[in-house]
């Protein structure tokens, strides 16, 4: 049978939870692709820190280029470089990459996408938005003729986790914010959460998918929920509202507008029930109205779900030989 080799980047929360998943679920992916998977080499920062990983680790990204065997690549480091630099080259000695950093993809994502499209190579990149949930495939593959008129989400699981246990819980917000580092959920520095970066790049990454560009990210008004209160949490239960941290985004007279900032949301709105780690989407368009998708927005396999499913419509159905005229994106 043949074989289809991985490189993956990163060994961290996420990188973890993708060799655990193709590990646990060889014989489900070899009936998807009709190889067996095998995860042969990690590139990761600290080797010292990785001294029983079964596989090759390597700190030079030319073991995985210069690599032949190697046919696809999946990213979970962290920030916009090095991990740019290695995409591209990885994508440049012919491989496919399957990427979870949204840093980076708001940033490089059309230069990427463009990349692989030269090199007939597949990139895929659901996780870097709403973590498990997958909805750049959805918007991809099933929402083709409506026009996209607004998306309002919550993209952001550690805040939402936050917000939820300062409100359930009484929690104080720096422990909740630890509970969600504890839990994998937070970025490596969390003030990219905290402060709203992380929700914005999401956003980002899908303003240039639903609407092919990004509004100029001087224009966009980026709130965090460092300023939230407990009294502001219980004031607004006191009149049945919740606040969330919620991303908008839609067109006005030909011009993209979007926000990220804490909202309060009455009892009837889509957002409003969403608790804890999980995000939400609520999408409104021209034929089918409105629409919300809801489901885990961080940790370990959830996000890793989201990569392999990439992995998947990649791979599916496809002989080694075919793989390269499949595009994801
Ligand atoms: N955590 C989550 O729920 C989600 C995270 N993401 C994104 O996935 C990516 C990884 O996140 P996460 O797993 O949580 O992060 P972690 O901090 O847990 O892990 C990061 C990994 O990247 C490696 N790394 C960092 N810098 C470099 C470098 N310069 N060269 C090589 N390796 C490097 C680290 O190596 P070492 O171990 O040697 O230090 C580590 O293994 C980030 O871009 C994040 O935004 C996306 C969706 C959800
Ligand atoms: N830190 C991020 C991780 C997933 O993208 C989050 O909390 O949503």
């Amino acid at each position: 049978m043949k074989a289809i080799n991985v490189a993956l980047l990163g060994l961290g929360t996420v990188g973890k939870g993708v060799y655990q998943t193709i590990n646990t679920h060889q014989e489900r992916l070899r009936d998807i692709t009709g190889c067996s998977v095998h995860v042969s080499t990690f590139l990761i920062e600290h080797p010292e820190k990785h001294a029983t990983v079964n596989g090759t680790t390597v700190t030079d990204i030319r073991t995985i280029t210069e690599n032949p065997d190697i046919d696809i690549v999946f990213e979970a480091i962290v920030g916009k470089e090095p991990a740019f630099s290695y995409l591209k080259k990885c994508i440049q000695a012919g491989k496919h990459v399957i990427t979870a950093n949204k840093e980076m993809f708001a940033v490089h994502g059309k230069e990427l996408r463009e990349l692989a499209r030269q090199h007939h190579v597949s990139i895929g990149y659901d996780a870097t938005t709403a973590g498990g949930i997958p909805i750049i495939q959805m918007i991809q593959h099933v929402l083709q003729a409506n026009n996209v008129l607004k998306v309002q989400a919550i993209l952001n699981g550690t805040t939402n986790y936050i917000l939820t246990e300062m409100r359930d819980q009484n929690a104080a917000f720096e422990d909740a914010l630890q509970q969600a580092q504890q839990l994998g959920y937070a970025e490596a520095d969390p003030t990219n959460d905290v402060e709203g970066f992380d929700a914005f790049y999401k956003l980002m990454i899908l303003s240039e998918l639903i609407y092919n560009e990004q509004p100029n990210w001087n224009d966009v008004k980026r709130i965090g929920i460092t300023s939230i209160s407990e009294k502001d949490i219980a004031e607004n239960q006191l009149t049945n509202k919740r606040i969330k941290h919620i991303a908008s985004i839609w067109k006005e007279d030909g011009r993209i507008l979007a926000k990220v900032e804490p909202v309060s949301l009455p009892r009837d709105h889509p957002l409003y029930a969403i608790e804890g780690v999980d995000n939400a989407i609520n999408i409104e368009t021209d034929i089918l109205g409105e629409l919300t998708l809801k489901g885990p927005g961080a940790g370990a396999l959830p996000t890793a779900s989201a990569m392999i499913e990439d992995f998947c419509l990649i791979y599916s159905g496809k002989s080694q030989k075919e793989k390269s005229t499949v595009v994801v994106s």
